[in-house]
């Protein structure tokens, strides 16, 4: 479960988050959605240390972040921050490997070994596994900086906008895969996005951010409304339904 009470969050006595409280079950994929602006990166930000906690709290099963030492954190928590730079002289693999330094400190072990072939297999990386970072294309780089997060095999994994640079294939790829992590290996997975197709067909529960504040949780038939998209978005939207879940139209033609 993740728990979050009350944060608050000011930057230069600007007001960017404003009594965030939430209660996420767990081994489920989550979609925060919301303008721009809305104070999505920031809530991932304080919610993974990157940016100290205010005030309030923030939980993660048993784990508050303001009394958990990182190296716990490190095994519970997994981020993919929404710009990243690659070390580009590191092979794919490599990076990977990266990911389990957590566990292995610096020395694999044969499990994570197979823990990164596993996710290599996962991710249909076996044709750049060996290749340099530098001479892989966007969305090819995107794919491996996800899958060195899924390597840090944490139950909990906040992803911000995943989706950037990935054609429909891989798209639809890594949202299936993320739902598996959630409901075969039990992984809480929140992922920013701005695809709110995606986030209809493959979140079990929305959330929805607005000028700092959530102002809606549910299931996406509930939450993703007409009203709720206007009052979101303030895009007009016809909204019809496919085998249980909403397909948003943007109406304004
Ligand atoms: N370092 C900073 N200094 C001043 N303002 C900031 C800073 N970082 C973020 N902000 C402001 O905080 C607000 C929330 O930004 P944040 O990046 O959290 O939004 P977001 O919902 O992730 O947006 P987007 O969908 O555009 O990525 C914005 O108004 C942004 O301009």
């Amino acid at each position: 479960m993740i728990t979050i009470n009350n944060v608050s969050h000011h930057i230069d006595h600007h007001p960017i988050l404003n009594n965030v409280s939430l209660s996420l079950e767990d081994a489920q994929v989550i979609a925060l959605i919301g303008p721009n602006g809305a104070g999505k990166s920031t809530l991932f930000s304080v919610m993974s240390r990157l940016q100290p906690l205010q005030s309030g709290s923030v939980q993660f099963g048993e784990y508050d972040i303001a009394h958990t030492d990182s190296k716990v954190m490190a095994k519970t928590v997994a981020i993919l921050a929404q710009s990243n730079q690659l070390q580009g002289r590191l092979r794919v693999e490599e990076l990977l490997m990266f990911g389990r330094y957590p566990y292995h400190q610096g020395r694999p072990t044969p499990a994570d070994h197979q823990k990164v072939a596993e996710v290599i297999k996962k991710f249909e990386l076996q044709d750049m596994a060996h290749r340099y970072l530098s001479t892989l294309s966007g969305g090819q780089q995107q794919r491996v900086l996800i899958a060195m997060i899924v390597c840090q095999d944490t139950p909990y994994l906040l992803l911000d906008e995943p989706l950037n640079n990935l054609d429909m294939y891989h798209s639809g790829q890594l949202m299936r895969a993320l739902r598996s992590l959630a409901h075969e290996q039990k992984k809480t997975v929140v992922i920013v996005l701005h695809d709110i197709n995606q986030a209809a067909q493959f979140a079990d529960t929305v959330v929805m951010m607005k000028t700092g504040q959530v102002i809606q949780t549910g299931h996406p038939i509930e939450v993703l409304t007409q009203e709720t998209i206007q009052d979101l978005y303030g895009v007009k939207a016809t909204v019809i339904e496919h085998k249980g879940y909403p397909v948003i139209i943007d109406s304004r033609v």
